[in-house]
């Protein structure tokens, strides 16, 4: 085999400046040159894109084991007498990528004189996780309507579709979930599946495939069975054809994503079966073809009324290694569901047997939807260092088989609804490559190929990114507090909310607060949830004195004086976390205000107004919460602590601002 490969030469050089092509070319390494040619039309060096078995590669005998099927290298060589910069590896995506790192390390500023740079992802599944419906919307989707157009496709492919591949490309992301988990089985229809395959055919030469989810009751919806259940060989049977023509179509198909028997879907326990038997005739469906199955944990179900964190490890921790080795079970970074801050899931590290996926929000849910700056790189970076306690220096990434990302992109011209939004799909890619990247390094990373080199911005912009996730923490609930949002619809405050039907949908649920304290007694004298975690762990997290304070409240019941370290009580700590959270947004307003002639006016405006927005709302957060703790604890502020503009009756009735009838 001859490889492929393209020789780009440096446009001042005449001499050298044609192409000169190895003897096989591909749609993947045309890309990659066309990226080089189109970002860097000065080329610093000539440059060779080819995989590793090129024939002229030969002489240069370079060891490309250890970089997989993925990884790149990155080489100054002589291949003649002639310096080139070498872009190789063992297959053409893994070229296109390395095509995409070296575009980084010039527009960066870097030499690329004696550059040697070897890279290769840490987790083999990448992918985004769109919640897009067959209507158009997104559920929890900030950024306009879906990039996908149901009605045009698939006659017409946006171009917007090769630039949505391009921009996951650049960071690694190879594959995307193109529909919501809260699935419709039409999604599985012929005039769905031939558009999944005219967006396949964009995404293919750029490495990604396509999955979608499955509705589990589709073999009743669809294939008029009487039963969905997964140990009814009809229903196999059902599966087994809609796999097979699916991948008649998309013959690089990745398989499905499913949320069965959570928030109201249909799954095998509806018949008695467990989610291992559910996933597991999906699995055997997709085998023949190479697909895999993606099967979620975001469960809470009866299983222990006592915790909602408990119930997707009490269900599927029994369950490891009864899943066949196509299935990959996805699990959210946290045991309750995207807060602001939330410790790891405790199935991290304790499903040896089974492959497992870690499953993060990047669209902003509960921390300011498109409008608050919250850079979420300190988020992921937080959830993938920790370390499991299961196996001696294990980190959460160590665990994974896979990593998802709730996409935050729409039809918005911004993609993501704001530009620092866009922060957060790159920083999601960035570090599913390599988990080991700091969540710093990334943010001044994407800076400067943002607003370009300029010292100032970049600095003024990776400070303001690197206190921003922290900020919103502060203002909707230090200490690890959680879930205080008002239910319906996740933006503003609602933590005196009390009357909704399941218990676990009332805030009050989350923070257990009454005249005497605050907190979720998640020790062995309450729900012993701290029981699932690696002894070691556990150890640490059973006495509030070791508790990391940052997880104070999510583990402990504590009275408003409990004294905190430094001597001052709970209570005016809470307070003055509060304080801070609405410090640092108007902190992140000045530094932006810096930047006005050094951005451009487009992007300035909307940012400035966004993080206007922002201000006032941290506020809100912060004395709507205020006055309700006080109405309960009946303590007074903590001298210099601003009083709350409104009364707690006034809080209750704030309705969110888009919200009919709203009085913003
Ligand atoms: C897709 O549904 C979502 C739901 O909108 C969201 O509020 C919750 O966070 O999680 C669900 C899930 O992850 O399944």
């Amino acid at each position: 085999d001859d490889g492929y490969g393209l020789w780009l030469g440096p446009a001042a050089d005449t001499a050298t400046g044609a192409e000169i092509e190895v003897p096989r070319r591909s749609p993947t390494i045309d890309r990659a040159a066309a990226e080089l040619r189109r970002s860097l039309p000065h080329l610093p060096a000539a440059v060779m894109l080819a995989t590793s078995n090129a024939s002229h590669l030969v002489m240069l005998d370079l060891d490309t084991r250890a970089l997989g099927h993925e990884g790149y290298l990155i080489r100054e060589v002589k291949i003649g007498n002639r310096p080139v910069i070498l872009v190789t590896g063992n297959s053409d995506v893994a070229v296109l990528y390395g095509a995409f790192s070296l575009l980084r390390h010039v527009r960066a500023g870097e030499s690329t004189a004696a550059i040697n740079i070897a890279s290769a992802p840490a987790i083999p599944l990448r992918l985004l996780n769109h919640w897009d419906n067959l209507d158009g919307s997104v559920e929890r989707g900030y950024a306009g309507q879906s990039l996908w157009d149901w009605w045009t496709l698939p006659d017409f492919k946006d171009p917007r579709y090769d630039d949505y591949a391009r921009a996951n490309a650049s960071i690694g992301i190879n594959g995307t979930v193109l529909n919501n988990v809260n699935a419709k089985a039409e999604s599985l229809t012929a005039p769905y599946l031939a558009r999944a395959a005219a967006l396949a055919d964009v995404f293919r030469p750029w490495g990604i495939r396509v999955y979608l989810t499955a509705r589990f009751s589709a073999p009743i919806e669809l294939g008029g069975l009487k039963t969905a259940d997964p140990r009814d060989p009809a229903v196999a049977a059902w599966w087994q054809a809609k796999a097979d023509e699916i991948y008649r179509l998309i013959p690089d198909f990745g398989g499905f994503l499913v949320k069965a028997n959570s928030e109201g879907q249909p799954g095998p326990r509806d018949y008695g079966a467990s989610h291992a038997d559910g996933a597991n005739m999906l699995a055997a469906a997709l085998r023949p073809h190479g697909g895999t199955v993606l099967w979620r944990a975001f469960v809470y179900a009866d299983t222990d009324p006592t915790d909602r964190a408990k119930q997707a490890y009490s269900e599927f921790r029994p369950l490891d290694g009864k899943f066949a080795d196509n299935v990959i079970v996805q699990v959210k970074n946290g045991p309750i569901d995207f807060q602001p801050r939330e410790p790891v899931h405790p199935l991290f590290g304790a499903m040896p047997r089974t492959r497992l996926a870690a499953e993060f929000q990047i669209t902003k849910e509960y921390l300011g939807f498109a409008t608050h700056l919250a850079y979420l790189g300190p988020l992921f970076e937080e959830a993938l260092d920790t370390q499991t306690g299961q196996a001696r220096g294990q980190t959460v990434a160590a665990t994974l088989g896979a990593i998802s990302g709730v996409a935050n992109i729409g039809r918005d011209r911004d993609w993501a609804g704001s530009t620092f939004n866009q922060a957060n799909w790159y920083a999601f890619g960035r570090l599913a490559w390599d988990p080991k990247l700091s969540s710093q390094t990334i943010a001044r990373e994407w800076s400067r190929q943002t607003f370009g080199n300029d010292a100032q911005v970049t600095d003024t912009v990776t400070a303001m990114m690197l206190r921003s996730r922290e900020a919103v923490v502060d203002y909707t609930g230090p200490f690890g507090l959680a879930h205080l949002f008002g239910p319906d619809h996740h933006y503003g405050p609602g933590p005196w909310i009390a009357d909704l039907k399941r218990p676990e949908w009332n805030p009050v649920y989350y923070h257990r607060a009454d005249s005497d304290g605050i907190g979720f007694d998640r020790t062995a004298s309450g729900s012993n949830a701290i029981g699932q975690y690696a002894p070691t762990i556990a150890a640490r997290l059973a006495r509030p004195e070791t508790t990391p304070p940052q997880f104070l409240l999510w583990f402990h019941h504590l009275p408003w004086t409990y004294p905190m370290p430094g001597g001052e009580t709970l209570w005016s700590a809470m307070v003055r976390r509060y304080d801070h959270g609405v410090a640092e947004v108007e902190a992140m307003r000045k530094q932006w205000a810096t930047l006005k002639s050094r951005v451009d006016a487009e992007r300035w405006a909307k940012t400035d107004a966004y993080l206007g927005i922002q201000a006032r709302e941290a506020r809100w957060w912060r004395d709507a919460s205020l006055t309700y703790w006080m109405s309960l604890n009946h303590l007074p502020l903590p001298a210099g602590s601003p009083p709350p503009a409104h009364d707690l009756a006034w809080y209750k009735q704030q309705r969110f601002p888009f919200a009919p009838g709203a009085p913003h």
